[in-house]
């Protein structure tokens, strides 16, 4: 009873308190099966270290983890959990086919845990998936060539309005790749070209067209699995309704969910790599001369014969490795141990690489940080780029929308670079490199508006239709 009364008092608490940091500290810098890994010895004790950089200093351990690899080398521990690697050397033994699934703790945060995206399950994951292959192959991304140059063609109208003047080109990126992706989907857009203002923040779109998307999804799901067999084009709503997913995985909800994290995933991703490559071409005439003799030479923004323009094809490749739609580690957790050089990483162990660190690797790319198409022409520095170039991240979780936001790039920077000229004075090569939150504040980039967008400097007269 004395030994109760004790251990109840504050002292009593205190001490059981201090015992059990103590041990938790000593198991995670000793006993763990991580313990043996390089790194801050802070990380490794607890998760505050990285809310220090992520929620204080807002979205910065990205930048951390690359300050620490600098220090410690290609393998390190991020937290008291996980690793990071940043060799490409592992891109393809972390990122392939066998069963890995995701780490369910980034995703806690998030209410779409049905999504295929969210799905931490690598069999759940695959029988998710598995519906959607097709209707996002690259035949069929190419069918609907017609839809993207539409939406091009009405950006341009937008543009055309403002010749002479300045023009958010910014906002005009993320409107674009907001209608056509949508429209993609559920053959639905909600006419973020057509408004005002562009529909220029991402909030007011999730709030307003979220609600209207959830009511569509529904309104697709009733006709689908109506007798009336009113025509229209499919949807993924179709797919997903005529797969051999189970009935729980058809409900309005669970569907909503891959509607919405599906459109969510395309918007930002791709506008974020437009706006850096309209960017470095029109500040730099020689790529920009250069790029039109190419375009000139073809007359056309047909998308098979713009698949062929090895310097159009750089020039996206050097957007998508600057520009980089994730700019956070991306985590696999294996059934099997992996292996790195001398390092076992035990199965279970969530680990993560970055594609924004290694695609801004001096180490990997030559002169990382310059906005250099002809790397990707050159043989030697080609070869040497290539290993260390995973925008859309590898094997069974590999992006889903890549073919779509590949066919966007191409068309759109096609259609602009043909008709107009556009300078950008208040923007500097700086604000697309780390397109994080390193400069928080009206210039983030990820909030779609890191420039408004400058002058469109008076139409050309174009070849192009
Ligand atoms: C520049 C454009 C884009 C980039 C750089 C990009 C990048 C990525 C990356 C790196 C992943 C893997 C994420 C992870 O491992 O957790 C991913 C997944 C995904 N992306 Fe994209 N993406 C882009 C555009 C799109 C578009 C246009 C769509 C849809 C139309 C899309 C839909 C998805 C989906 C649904 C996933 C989850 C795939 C799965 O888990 O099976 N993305 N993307």
């Amino acid at each position: 009873m004395g030994v109760l009364v004790d251990v109840l008092s504050w002292k009593g608490i205190f001490v059981v308190l201090i015992t059990y940091l103590a041990g938790t500290i000593f198991y995670r810098l000793t006993l763990h099966p991580l313990a043996g890994f390089p790194g801050p010895k802070l990380a490794a004790i607890t998760r505050w270290y990285e809310g220090y950089y992520d929620i204080v200093l807002n979205g910065q351990y990205t930048f951390k983890i690359k300050e620490l690899h600098d220090k410690y080398g290609p393998v390190i521990r991020i937290s008291p959990y996980e690793l990071h690697v940043n060799d490409p050397a592992f891109l393809n033994t972390l990122y392939n086919h066998d069963i890995m699934k995701k780490y369910a703790w980034t995703y806690d945060a998030h209410t779409a845990k049905g999504s295929t995206a969210f799905t931490v399950d690598h069999d759940l994951h695959k029988a998710r998936r598995q519906p959607l292959n097709g209707f996002f192959s690259k035949a069929k991304v190419a069918s609907r060539q017609d839809m993207i140059q539409m939406y091009a063609d009405k950006l341009c109208r937008r543009i055309s309005q403002y010749v002479g003047t300045t023009f958010d080109l910014g906002a005009a990126s993320l409107a674009f790749t907001q209608d056509v992706a949508n429209d993609f989907i559920i053959s639905k857009s909600y006419g973020s070209l057509d408004r005002e203002d562009l529909d220029v923040s991402m909030l007011v779109f999730l709030q307003g067209a979220g609600r209207e998307q959830y009511q569509d999804t529904k309104y697709l799901v009733d006709l689908a699995t109506s007798n009336d067999k009113i025509k229209h084009r499919r949807t993924i709503i179709d797919e997903i309704l005529e797969s051999k997913l189970s009935p729980s995985d058809k409900t309005v909800e669970r569907i909503y969910e891959d509607v919405s994290t599906i459109s969510n995933a395309a918007f930002e991703t791709t506008a974020s790599v437009i706006r850096p490559v309209l960017f470095h071409v029109f500040s730099n005439p020689t790529i920009l001369q250069r790029l039109r003799a190419e375009l000139e030479s073809v007359i056309t923004t047909d998308l098979k014969t713009l698949e062929q323009l090895p310097y159009l094809t750089s020039v996206l490749k050097e957007g998508f490795r600057l520009g980089g739609g994730l700019s956070t580690r991306l985590q696999r957790v294996s059934e099997k141990d992996l292996f790195y050089g001398k390092w076992r990483i035990p199965a279970g162990h969530p680990v993560g690489m970055t594609p924004l660190l290694m695609h801004t690797d001096n180490e990997v790319h030559h002169n990382a940080k310059s906005f250099l198409p002809e790397r990707w022409i050159d043989a030697e520095t080609r070869k040497r780029s290539e290993r260390g170039f995973a925008p859309f991240s590898k094997g069974s979780r590999i992006c889903l929308g890549m073919h779509l936001a590949w066919a966007e790039l191409y068309i759109v920077v096609a259609t602009l670079v043909q008709r107009f000229d556009f300078s950008f004075p208040n923007a500097t090569a700086e604000d697309f490199v780390e397109p994080t939150a390193r400069d928080a504040g009206p210039k983030t980039q990820a909030s779609g508006m890191a420039w408004r967008a400058l002058i469109a400097g008076g139409e050309r007269v174009t070849a192009a239709g």
